[in-house]
């Protein structure tokens, strides 16, 4: 028995395209309506077969849906839901994939009416390409999606239902705590990347070339976490700024203490917190959570990089 027998996606990008390759691969029955506010997007979408419908307006793309997912970046959920607002069935359920949750939760709720469910949502699955070429089908497979409803209920349970349909793991959490959670997880580790990235371009000791020409293991995965999306993280970190703020305090004191240890020659503070970081990253292999051990960050990615793009 299917979840949801008409489904609409607004945003074609790198997830909402994934969403809909996975769909037509899982549940193959599903009429899918999608809209993109880029007019190119929307013609790629349509050469790439991805959609029953393609519309040029998200309010045409949700009629009779009784599954809507936003797919746009947090900034834009408010303005979305606006849009479609008085065009919803009666009853539909509507979700997101944003990576913050309170700031949508809140946006949707003040935007959307009283006769729709709203269940935001969040696959904690992705890379750092965009549009709808980069997405792929398999993105959610053994991945979690958080699921932050104000009331866990049968709308939830739905959607619960139509993420594992996908091959995804749901967890329920409350938004705030999914905030506060996500901050330290990704939001941060972003954060460092984008950071560190244009120190290195920046540094006068070192030529730009020597960087890209000497970039292994460390940095250079780490330049890959900095090509992600410029407006979507920009994007997190103005809604997610109190959490981001409070981990960010906290990292900086801690990254002081490092080099305060560095400077003083004490050996043993820095092979102490080496030890501890071994130890956490070998219990995430051994939780099965990472099986790119060979390939850092591209678990289920798409196929990799061409040979020329590569500069090692
Ligand atoms: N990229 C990731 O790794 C990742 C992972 C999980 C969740 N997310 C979340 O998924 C969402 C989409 O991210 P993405 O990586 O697919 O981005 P993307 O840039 O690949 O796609 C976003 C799409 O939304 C469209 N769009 C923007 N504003 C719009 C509007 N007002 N109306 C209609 N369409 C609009 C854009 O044209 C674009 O095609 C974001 O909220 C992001 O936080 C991203
Ligand atoms: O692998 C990557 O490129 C990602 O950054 C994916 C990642 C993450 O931080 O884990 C990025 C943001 C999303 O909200 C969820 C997933």
């Amino acid at each position: 028995m299917l979840s949801f027998a008409r489904v609409s996606i607004i945003g074609m990008g790198l997830i909402g395209s994934s969403l809909a390759r996975a769909i037509r691969v899982r549940m193959p029955t599903v009429r899918l309506s999608v809209s993109d506010s880029s007019a190119d997007v929307r013609a790629r979408v349509e050469a790439l077969g991805l959609a029953d419908d393609v519309c040029d307006l998200p309010a045409t793309a949700v009629i009779d849906a009784e599954l809507v997912i936003l797919c746009v970046p947090v900034g834009a959920m408010g303005a979305v839901a606006a849009e479609i607002a008085d065009d919803l069935a009666e009853g539909a359920v509507v979700t997101d994939v944003g990576s913050v949750k309170a700031s949508v939760l809140a946006a949707l709720t003040a935007a959307l009416p009283a006769h729709v469910h709203v269940v935001p949502g969040h696959p904690v699955a992705g890379t750092e390409r965009s549009g709808p070429d980069s997405g792929f089908a398999t993105l959610f497979e053994g991945r979690w999606c958080i699921l932050t409803p104000q009331q866990p209920g049968p709308a939830s349970r739905q959607l619960q239902a139509f993420w594992e349909r996908l091959g995804a793991k749901v967890e329920l959490m409350d938004a705030a705590h999914h905030d506060r959670v996500l901050a330290v997880t990704s939001h941060l580790p972003h954060l460092i990347a984008y950071s560190i990235v244009g120190t290195a371009s920046d540094l006068e000791t070192v030529t730009r070339s020597e960087v890209i020409k000497y970039s292994a293991g460390g940095f250079r995965d780490f330049t890959r976490i900095a090509a992600s999306d410029p407006v979507m993280w920009r994007d997190v970190f103005l809604t997610n700024r109190e959490a981001v703020l409070e981990t960010l305090g906290r990292f900086t004191e801690d990254l002081v203490a490092l080099q305060r240890a560095i400077r003083w020659g004490e050996g043993d503070t820095l092979e102490a917190l080496f030890t501890r970081t071994r130890a956490i990253r070998r219990s995430i292999i051994d939780e099965g959570q990472d099986t790119e051990a060979e390939d850092f960050g591209r678990p289920h990615g798409p196929p990799a990089e061409p040979a020329d793009e590569d500069p090692r």
